[in-house]
């Protein structure tokens, strides 16, 4: 996705990252230097994470509660703090047009801290998304349960929002992918929504997609997904939409039973009328509801790196999610590695024993975190790893 230049100045965007893994969002949207174009703030309980990240509008919420060291994986203590701190909060979004939260359900923060904002946008008349991800199976049945409550929570003030399976994502990846990898390919995949979201809101389109159709499209009752497809050619048009429905983190909800689409599509050069109409029509057989809505929405970009990228909004979703069982409950069994004979391809394998911790306890018998680092020193930085990670790695050098 290109980098964004010119911001709409009537259009004031937010985007508030909050917790670990939302901290971390915001993070590399700054990194892709979105912070012209959009407000991004990151919110946490953890002074250390926050201090850790480059974003520069940073709010540490309920410090007198927790005194900077994070919520526990407690989502009582991240709504606590939201609270000590929700005149911190309402400020720094009360001018915006459109309020993204973005958050890692199954922790205390995000998930406690998540639907207070939510509120707080419905009450300042803002309107508000909310995209998040679900923990992997792998962190146990308890973290699940915090992230479904904490969805039923953030559903109460508004009506759109995204759930994004850490778990599709590995799916897709394979099931020998290393921890960070994982999370840094989900990460990249929610970086790359947002973006072309922000995109699309702020640029003038030749069929323009503007904050009222968002807000129409917003404010269909039920689940939204979200997703964006690129192609080389023209002819590869319908691949792209293809990807776009077919993303590994969306198809957690159905498009069928959509009831308002938004389908903007950038191109390098004008597009044919027929290749236009051609995908509208394709959308429209993959909808059940014959009332849907399709806002569609195209925009002229020389400057794209692919030929042709289409992002696609489907809201008002109301067809049964598949979110299974954890196959392994961290809390019984914690991840441990296996030897390095059974790696395949360089990447660190995660597995089970018997010794029982969760992710803010963490005190593994063999140091599995070393492991993963010098996996992770082979290509990325420190500064990529997940905060999640970084707080795992620093409780086990306590
Ligand atoms: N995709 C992705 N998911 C993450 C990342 N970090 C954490 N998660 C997921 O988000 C959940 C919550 O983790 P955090 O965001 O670190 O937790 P928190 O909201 O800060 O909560 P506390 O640490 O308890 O204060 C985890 O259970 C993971 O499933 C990340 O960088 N990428």
């Amino acid at each position: 996705m290109k980098e964004l230049l010119h911001g709409n100045p009537e259009l004031l965007i937010t985007v508030v990252g909050i917790g670990g893994c939302g901290c971390n969002t915001v993070n590399m949207l700054h990194e892709n230097n979105l912070s012209g174009q959009v407000n991004l703030i990151a919110v946490n309980t953890d002074l250390a994470a926050l201090n850790s990240i480059n974003v520069e509008k940073k709010i540490l919420i309920g410090e007198n509660l927790t005194n900077g060291y994070g919520a526990g994986a407690d989502p009582d203590i991240g709504f606590q703090a939201a609270q000590e701190s929700e005149e911190l909060l309402r400020n720094a979004i009360m001018d915006s047009d459109i309020v993204i939260i973005t958050a890692g359900f199954g922790g205390g923060t995000g998930t406690g801290a998540s639907p207070l904002v939510a509120k707080i946008c419905r009450e300042l008349k803002i309107n508000c998304l909310a995209i998040v991800t679900l923990p992997f199976e792998s962190e146990g049945q308890k973290r699940l349960d915090y992230a479904l409550q904490g969805i039923d929570d953030i559903k109460e003030p508004i009506h759109a929002y995204i759930t994004l399976s850490n778990d599709l994502l590995l799916k897709g990846l394979g099931e020998s992918v290393g921890l960070f990898s994982a999370f840094n390919q989900s990460n990249e995949v929610l970086k790359n929504l947002l973006i072309a979201l922000v995109q699309m809101l702020n640029e003038t389109g030749y069929v323009n997609v503007d904050k009222n159709d968002f807000s129409t499209i917003l404010s269909y009752e039920g689940e939204s997904i979200l997703g964006v497809g690129k192609a080389n050619s023209e002819e590869e048009a319908f691949d792209a939409l293809d990807q776009a429905l077919n993303n590994p983190l969306v198809s957690i909800a159905n498009i069928d039973t959509a009831k308002g689409i938004i389908f903007q599509l950038f191109c390098k050069s004008e597009p044919k009328l027929s290749t236009y109409n051609g995908l509208i029509d394709h959308i429209r057989t993959k909808i059940t509801n014959r009332s849907v809505l399709i806002v569609p929405g195209v925009t002229l970009d020389p400057n794209l790196t692919s030929e042709i990228e289409i992002l696609i909004i489907g809201s008002g979703i109301t067809s049964e999610k598949t979110v299974t069982k954890p196959i392994i409950d961290i809390e019984q069994t914690p991840l441990m590695p296996i030897p390095e004979s059974e790696h395949s391809e360089g990447q660190t394998k995660l597995h089970e024993n018997q010794h029982g911790v969760v992710a803010n306890s963490y005190a593994p018998e063999h140091d599995y975190i070393d492991d993963e680092l010098s996996f992770i020193n082979q290509g990325e930085s420190l500064t990529d790893i997940p905060a999640i990670t970084r707080k795992l790695m620093a409780i086990n050098r306590l």
